[in-house]
């Protein structure tokens, strides 16, 4: 990461995570991110593919940097997240795993469940995330094999 300008995050979510969204845009904010919050703004019921991949665009377009994206489960958005060209990531429930994708998978984006962990684990899970850096190595080779082959 350049750490000469604050690193740019971009959140999104679906109802499910509304409330844990703004939390964690605001616990970021204040550790100096640059935040980009997509919405949506209300709990209406909403589809989580499209606020999955509207966030992985921002990332593959680099616009930002990272990105951290919410649903109940974390899984459906992930997976739209996914589908998008050069976007990594994975769904954590504890910080080893939000540790491990950073180090070993250059994941450039979180997906987190807000029905299936709290508010103070969410903010650890985001915190570890964010703060660690990719290994590169024998993981950049494995990295590289993951983006599909042009045929
Ligand atoms: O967890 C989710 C997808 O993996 C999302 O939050 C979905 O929107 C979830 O299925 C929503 O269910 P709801 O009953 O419509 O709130």
């Amino acid at each position: 990461m350049d750490q000469t300008k604050p690193t740019r995050v971009v959140l999104s979510s679906d109802h499910a995570a509304i409330e844990l969204r703004q939390a964690i845009a605001d616990h970021i904010a204040a550790n100096g991110y640059e935040v980009v919050d997509i919405g949506p703004i209300t709990a209406e019921s909403t589809h989580y593919p499209k606020h999955g991949a509207a966030a992985a665009e921002r990332v593959a377009s680099g616009d930002c940097e990272l990105g951290i994206i919410l649903c109940g489960t974390g899984q459906g958005i992930m997976m739209a997240a996914n589908k998008v060209k050069g976007i990594r990531c994975g769904v954590c429930s504890e910080t080893f795993s939000a540790k491990m994708i950073r180090q070993h998978n250059n994941a450039n984006m979180l997906s987190i469940g807000a029905r299936v962990v709290g508010d103070s684990l969410a903010v650890e899970i985001v915190d570890t995330f964010l703060s660690t850096e990719f290994e590169g190595g024998r993981h950049a080779t494995r990295v590289d094999m993951i983006e599909p082959q042009d045929s």
